[in-house]
């Protein structure tokens, strides 16, 4: 789910907010545990609530980092995207005369020693053997010339050819599958919805590849609403997939969950840990969508794809915890904050807190889009673009909209990193302007994704360079005491550590992993 480019991050329930779910809930029942009750207490059990369905509850109190799961998928492929990847390893592809192409089936790989080539999480023979029958209607499609739509429409195809295959070649991985929540009924009531799914999978593979033998209309549209509803994205080090797993799909979710996870770059496992303490009988939650986005997006986001309208504490928070994340400067009086008057009612409008001005949900909208679509056609390297659209809506959002959040994050990260704009190239004013976006990046996160989170660790990493370069001038300059140097180098140390013990919880050979290793070694040089 990333809203920017370099950014890491659906049943109509009438839901009760998540506080409440901490206790248990009257009409919850236990369903069996899997893990080895002998040998360790189990960190948590499966629970069921009418609202959630089945869940995982904290069997006791949880620290911080406590690994919950680790298990490789029981399916993988690539993302819904018109972007082609190599079907062994997931990293792009390029539909050029010149791309490496397996020899048999056609489809791009990023060459013949891919890692994937002939494994279950790659490209298997068995995939490969059925892409060779349908060669013309499947990877001879992919070309120079196909339109994005048409390469997307393929891509979308693997993942749920894959899980075809499992119910012949590993039935009790299909089995596994078949049993995730899928919404069909409510989906089928979506006109549009099923209507894309009918066109373009059951159609598809029933009659252009026929495999009405293999598999019902129901039976695929059945597997369409699973992975929708289930699924995750992950990726390390350019790699983008979509994964089934075997019981992370089990977390409830919440707009500021108590885990994190990532996933390693050779398996593609998933490794979900606790991100802060968790209470005992406290759902243990995951945020299905990205965190760095406002309620309104969030929401509509969930009620899509996952089929229910998020009502945690953040969604029903006007203020969003407290972070104003989506918080306009009102259009009339222009001293007031315009924030949404019911936000658990999408339909709802936007009211200024100090005068009658409002705004109704669908301007509101129409107004996000267009500055997201301005934001979006900025690259992500462009610092003077970045900074003028921090200027252009500075009277229009508050400081801390996800959006102005969005490019003060690329900011962060690329202030220091390119050519022209290297640490000892920049000027005092570019590094407190670093400084400046990294603390108000921080506070945000801080609140809405606490604790162990890669983008916490991420930013840490980024703010101890500014804070250590300004520390260093002013001393040399006379403008500080010796004591406050000193204050300064004690942040600077606490952000290294807190942002090495978090990257070091990465996949070694991620460059999160890589930048915790630099902190570490930053430390070490520091004689900490
Ligand atoms: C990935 S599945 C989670 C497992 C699912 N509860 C089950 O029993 O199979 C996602 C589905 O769980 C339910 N769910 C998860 N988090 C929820 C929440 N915060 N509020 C309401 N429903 C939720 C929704 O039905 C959603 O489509």
């Amino acid at each position: 789910m990333p809203a920017r480019k370099n950014h890491k991050a659906k049943k109509k329930h009438h839901q009760q907010p998540q506080h409440q779910l901490h206790q248990k809930q009257p009409q919850e029942q236990e369903l069996p545990q899997s893990q080895d009750e002998e040998t360790t207490p189990p960190a948590y059990r499966i629970a069921h609530s009418d609202i959630y369905g089945r869940y995982l509850v904290a069997n006791r109190e949880l620290k911080p980092g406590e690994l919950l799961i680790t298990e490789p998928p029981l399916v993988i492929g690539p993302c819904v995207s018109a972007d082609p990847v190599c079907l062994g390893c997931y990293k792009p592809v390029t539909l050029s005369a010149a791309q490496y192409r397996c020899p048999s089936c056609a489809w791009p790989l990023c060459g013949p020693s891919c890692v994937g080539l002939g494994q279950s999480n790659g490209h298997s023979t068995e995939e490969c053997a059925l892409y060779t029958k349908r060669r013309p209607q499947a990877a001879d499609q992919l070309h120079q010339r196909a339109a994005p739509i048409d390469i997307r429409d393929l891509y979308e195809l693997v993942v749920i050819v894959r899980i075809l295959l499992l119910r012949t070649h590993a039935p009790a991985q299909y089995v596994l599958i078949e049993r995730m929540e899928s919404h069909t009924e409510e989906r089928r009531h979506n006109a549009v919805l099923w209507q894309h799914y009918e066109e373009k999978v059951v159609h598809r593979l029933r009659e252009s590849w026929q495999l009405s033998e293999t598999i019902s209309a129901d039976e695929l549209h059945q597997i369409c609403g699973i992975l929708d509803v289930n699924c995750f994205e992950i990726g390390q080090n350019g790699a983008k997939a979509r994964t089934l797993y075997p019981s992370a799909f089990l977390l409830a979710h919440d707009c500021s969950p108590n885990t994190a996870h990532t996933d390693d770059p050779r398996s593609f496992a998933i490794y979900l840990r606790t991100s802060r303490r968790v209470r005992e009988h406290e759902a243990l939650t995951l945020s299905y969508a990205y965190t760095l986005q406002g309620t309104l997006k969030r929401r509509d986001f969930m009620h899509d794809g996952k089929l229910f309208w998020c009502q945690c504490q953040r969604c029903a928070d006007p203020r969003e915890l407290g972070t104003d994340c989506s918080a306009l400067i009102c259009g009339g009086c222009k001293a007031g904050t315009v924030r949404a008057a019911k936000p658990l009612d999408q339909d709802a409008d936007w009211t200024c807190d100090r005068c009658d001005y409002r705004l109704s949900a669908t301007q509101l909208v129409r107004l996000l889009d267009r500055i997201n679509n301005d934001l979006e056609s900025i690259d992500v390297h462009d610092i003077p673009g970045l900074e003028n659209f921090l200027k252009r809506y500075r009277e229009i959002l508050r400081p801390n909209h996800y959006l102005l959040l969005s490019a003060k994050y690329s900011l962060c990260q690329i202030y220091g990193r390119i050519e022209g704009y290297l640490l000892p190239q920049m000027s005092l004013e570019d590094i407190e302007r670093k400084e400046r976006y990294c603390r108000e990046f921080l506070e945000v996160i801080d609140v809405l994704e606490p604790g162990l989170t890669r983008l916490r660790g991420l930013i840490m990493y980024e703010l101890h360079a500014p804070i250590m370069v300004l520390a260093q001038h002013a001393i040399q300059n006379g403008q500080i005491q010796r004591q406050d140097f000193q204050r300064k180098l004690k942040e600077v140390v606490k952000m290294l550590r807190e942002s090495r013990d978090i990257l070091l919880l990465e996949p070694e050979g991620s460059s999160e992993h890589e930048m915790g290793l630099a902190a570490a070694d930053a430390l070490t040089k520091m004689g900490c």
